[in-house]
């Protein structure tokens, strides 16, 4: 069986206080004003017509985007895994309203798995990606000013990888792209292949597409930072947009992993946003030192941990906590101290354990509450 995985928790980025952050999100909200104000900005959709292509091969985008740059048109690009999600429809809204075109991936990439991840068991839904995607397009088209959904890239593993089969071993035969030590910190360190694989197939995907944004969902926060030192680090002409985490009501990300929870899991898995929001408030308290951002969290995971392991096989939902951090925002190198003038990644990762023992008619989720996860709240 393949191991345990973690049920990951990332929320929380602690803002630097300078203005041109400010700024920055004062456009994103005049933007989504612009996206979501009402009627004057309606266009009449009764004539809607889809615009969306769906391609496989790399050669008719390219032939595809050339026209749109012709066409002074600009491309909003959202990578996705597919099992599409609202998370994913809020990036795909925010690029529609800073680009003429969106163009979406989807493809479920080998290299960011390692041997013994959940490749094969990662969820596809291609059928009700597509028609939610089709019914965003209608909205879309409806709103004076915002742009389409024009391109679904889906490619084939051959084309992605045109010259060796993936590899996912850590000697790793192939061609990547590797960013050392951000890489290997957090999350690279219970996924040692896992940002090599997003670095080079996110590059793959920029050539191909060569659009002008590119957006990114900040629940995967180490993964925006590692986005971010791709651009900067090869010089790509691509600003990188990073979106706010969609929630459920109680603080749980949505992820396409969740589908893998079942409800008791689910139940003891935001435990850890829990947590991290208590070190969040310790920050706004005007606290700067890590023992002091850091202990509330540890404090509540390490009581929830307590209170799951009493309970009987039957009931409990056992975890490990992976990682506490509070890190710099360009490196993940941990910090002792915060500087509010440079920010600092509030983050976490926790280990939902295979339920022990399932209940008569309870919901253990897709895989019976034993399938690897790699949910994220
Ligand atoms: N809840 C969310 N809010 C905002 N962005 C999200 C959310 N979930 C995913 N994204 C973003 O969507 C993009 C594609 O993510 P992906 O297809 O892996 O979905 P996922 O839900 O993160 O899946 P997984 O369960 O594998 O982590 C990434 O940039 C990711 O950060
Ligand atoms: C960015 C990405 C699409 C690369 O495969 C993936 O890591 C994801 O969905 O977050
Ligand atoms: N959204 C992260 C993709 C992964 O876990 O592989």
């Amino acid at each position: 069986m393949a191991s345990s995985r973690h049920f990951r928790v990332i929320t929380t980025f602690i803002r630097p206080t300078t203005s041109s952050l400010r700024v920055q999100r004062s456009l994103v909200a005049h933007n989504a004003r612009r996206f979501l104000s009402t009627t004057p900005a309606l266009r009449d959709s009764r004539n809607f017509a889809p615009q969306t292509t769906i391609f496989r091969d790399v050669e008719p985008l390219r032939d595809f985007r050339r026209a749109a740059l012709l066409n002074n048109r600009t491309i909003g690009l959202v990578p996705t895994m597919g099992a599409l999600h609202e998370g994913h429809l809020s990036l795909v809204r925010q690029a529609a309203a800073e680009n003429t075109d969106v163009f979406v991936t989807i493809y479920v990439n080998p290299t960011q798995f390692g041997l013994h991840e959940d490749l094969a068991s990662y969820p596809k839904t291609w059928e009700t990606d597509l028609r939610m995607l089709h019914t965003l397009d209608r909205e879309l088209a409806s709103v004076e000013g915002a742009g389409r959904v024009t391109a679904v890239f889906a490619p084939t593993t051959k084309t992605m990888y045109p010259t060796l089969p993936p590899d996912s071993s850590i000697p790793g035969v192939g061609s990547f792209i590797e960013m050392r030590p951000l890489g290997q910190l957090l999350e690279g360190a219970s996924r040692p292949v896992f940002f090599r694989g997003v670095a080079t197939v996110c590059m793959k995907l920029f050539n191909i597409c060569q659009p002008e944004r590119v957006y990114f969902g900040q629940k995967d926060i180490q993964q925006t930072v590692v986005i971010r030192r791709l651009v900067k680090d090869f010089h790509l002409p691509i600003d990188v947009k990073i979106v706010p985490t969609s929630r459920e009501p109680d603080g749980l990300a949505l992820s396409s992993r969740n589908v893998y929870l079942g409800t008791r899991r689910r139940t003891v898995g935001i435990v850890l946003n829990q947590a991290l929001r208590k070190a969040e408030a310790q920050y706004k308290a005007r606290n700067r030192t890590r023992g002091d951002i850091l202990w509330p969290a540890s404090d509540h995971a390490d009581q929830t941990k307590m209170a799951q392991d009493a309970l009987e096989p039957h009931e409990r939902a056992r975890f490990e906590v992976d990682y506490l951090s509070l890190a710099d925002p360009e490196t993940m190198e941990e910090l002792d101290e915060v500087d509010p003038a440079r920010g600092a990644i509030l983050s976490g990762a926790v280990k939902m354990l295979p339920v022990e023992e399932g209940g008569p008619s309870e919901d253990l989720g897709v895989g019976g509450g034993q399938i690897p996860v790699m949910a994220i709240t």
